[in-house]
């Protein structure tokens, strides 16, 4: 069973290109699903990166279940797993069951273990007819699907997705939805599709940098709506 969901952000500052991207931003984020919005640069990515070690706080201190992201930073791709917008960002090898063989290697398994272990794990996600198969030859939902499969082989405790749906056709993020909605892992989503936060138990909005407006995702959204069509 992944750990309690625990993520902190104590007056968090982050600056990217000479800019503050992150103002003291404080979060206890102890929700399981949990979504993040704002508008086209306003600090969602930078805040999520955080979480996962890509990025390093100027000032603050995050802590992820219990890990301090930057004192024990090598341990957080142990604990949250991350998928980004373009799954060609992420996946490495050229087949299906090599990529996933990969990543339980990642996970500890020693090489011809985890080699071995590929086609299970993609059963258990009923795509082990998909071994074989190069990966260049998928579809982008597809391709998204192994990111999601490939991570979550690790086992991780938190499962962060970056803008995942952004090329997805609807029956495919609703697919990827549904998954994503029975996992046990704390989520957090980052997405301009804002239907997709309808079951989740807390939705932050980010405005330049800092917390707009943090709650149940109807008022939240309500508000981002609203604040947006005046932006029009
Ligand atoms: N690699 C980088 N170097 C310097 N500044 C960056 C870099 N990446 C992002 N920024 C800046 O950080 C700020 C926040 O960007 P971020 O990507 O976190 O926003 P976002 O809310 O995820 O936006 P989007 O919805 O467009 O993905 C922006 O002003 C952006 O220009």
């Amino acid at each position: 069973m992944p750990d309690a969901p625990s993520i902190h952000l104590e007056n968090v500052t982050l600056r990217r290109g000479g800019r503050r991207v992150l103002d003291a931003v404080s979060l206890a984020i102890t929700e399981r699903r949990v979504g993040l919005i704002g508008t086209n640069g306003s600090g969602k990515s930078s805040l999520v990166r955080l979480l996962n070690g890509l990025l390093a706080a100027d000032e603050g201190r995050v802590t992820v279940h219990g890990l301090d992201a930057k004192a024990q930073a090598g341990e957080l791709p142990g604990k949250v797993g991350f998928i980004f917008q373009n799954p060609d960002h992420q996946i490495i090898f050229p087949t299906v069951a090599e990529e996933v063989a990969f990543s339980l290697e990642q996970a500890g398994l020693p090489r011809r273990e985890a080699a071995r272990q590929a086609v299970p794990a993609l059963a258990r996600f009923d795509r082990a007819h998909w071994a074989e198969r190069p990966v260049h030859a998928l579809s982008e939902g597809e391709k998204q699907f192994l990111c999601i499969i490939a991570v979550l082989v690790m086992e991780p405790a938190v499962l962060i997705l970056d803008e995942p749906f952004s090329s997805l056709d609807l029956p495919t993020r609703r697919r990827l939805e549904t998954l994503v909605a029975g996992l046990p892992q704390q989520v957090i989503l980052v997405a301009h599709e804002l239907d997709a936060f309808a079951l989740y138990e807390r939705v932050i909005w980010l405005h330049e940098g800092r917390v707009a407006m943090d709650g149940p995702p109807a008022a939240v959204i309500a508000a981002y709506r609203a604040f947006a069509e005046g932006l029009a």
